[in-house]
């Protein structure tokens, strides 16, 4: 059956991109990324729904995993409230390079920001439980998903977990895609969706975004 209702196509998807207008230090940031290569940030109105996330809940710590040259991280300060910190972990410090170079260029102060190199497995065990409003995951879900326990345990009660790229070349919704990075998908939005503690939802937007939110 299908779904009810008007559906939004790509020219909705590039309106909400537009919609986003990012600043010229993300715009900076952005072509940053595109030199240094490797998976794409997130796209503008990803960008804007993290950064209206973050005001909602108004979040002070904030975690990014797979933080990449620092684009999440422009729009999560954005929506942050001004005394808050981003954590921004990344497994390539030519990535968290320019991601400090981006922040410094954007005007945050160095105590805003906390650059961490190490993949999840190495990092998360050294992160304070429950005392983050949000974590933020990007990149391949194969690198982060096996530690979902660990990223929830992260989260404060209220507070949000997001993942972005499930809906990538719309795979995930291709019954015959059996490549590992679709099954882990399909393997982390069932665990997110059937966690007893959390509220989920997936948002139809950029490379698609699952957000949930620690109930308990
Ligand atoms: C999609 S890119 C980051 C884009 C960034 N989130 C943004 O929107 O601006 C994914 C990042 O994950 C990092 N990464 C990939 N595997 C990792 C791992 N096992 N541990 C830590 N970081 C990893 C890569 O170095 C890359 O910077």
């Amino acid at each position: 059956m299908s779904a009810p209702g008007p559906r939004s196509g790509r020219d909705g998807a590039a309106y909400a991109d537009r919609f986003a207008a990012e600043t010229p230090a993300l715009a900076t940031a952005r072509a940053r990324a595109a030199r240094l290569g490797g998976p794409a940030p997130v796209e503008p109105a990803v960008g804007a729904a993290l950064a209206v996330l973050a005001a909602t809940g108004g979040a002070r710590a904030v975690v990014s995993i797979g933080s990449g040259a620092g684009v999440v991280g422009l729009w999560l300060l954005e929506g942050m409230r001004p005394d808050g910190v981003l954590t921004a972990l990344d497994g390539d410090p030519e990535q968290l390079r320019a991601a400090r170079v981006a922040f410094a260029e954007a005007g945050h102060p160095a105590g805003r920001t906390r650059m961490i190199f190490g993949t999840p497995g190495e990092v998360l065990p050294r992160l304070s439980p429950g005392a983050y409003d949000m974590v933020v995951c990007a990149g391949r879900p194969t690198d982060y998903a096996r530690h979902l326990d660990s990223l929830l345990e992260l989260v404060r009660v209220g507070g949000t977990l997001t993942c972005h790229g499930l809906l990538e070349d719309d795979r995930i919704a291709d019954r015959t895609a059996r490549d590992e990075q679709t099954v882990t998908w399909r393997e982390l939005a069932r665990s997110v969706r059937e966690h007893e503690s959390l509220t989920s939802a997936v948002l139809p937007i950029g490379a698609g975004l699952l957000v949930a939110t620690r109930r308990r």
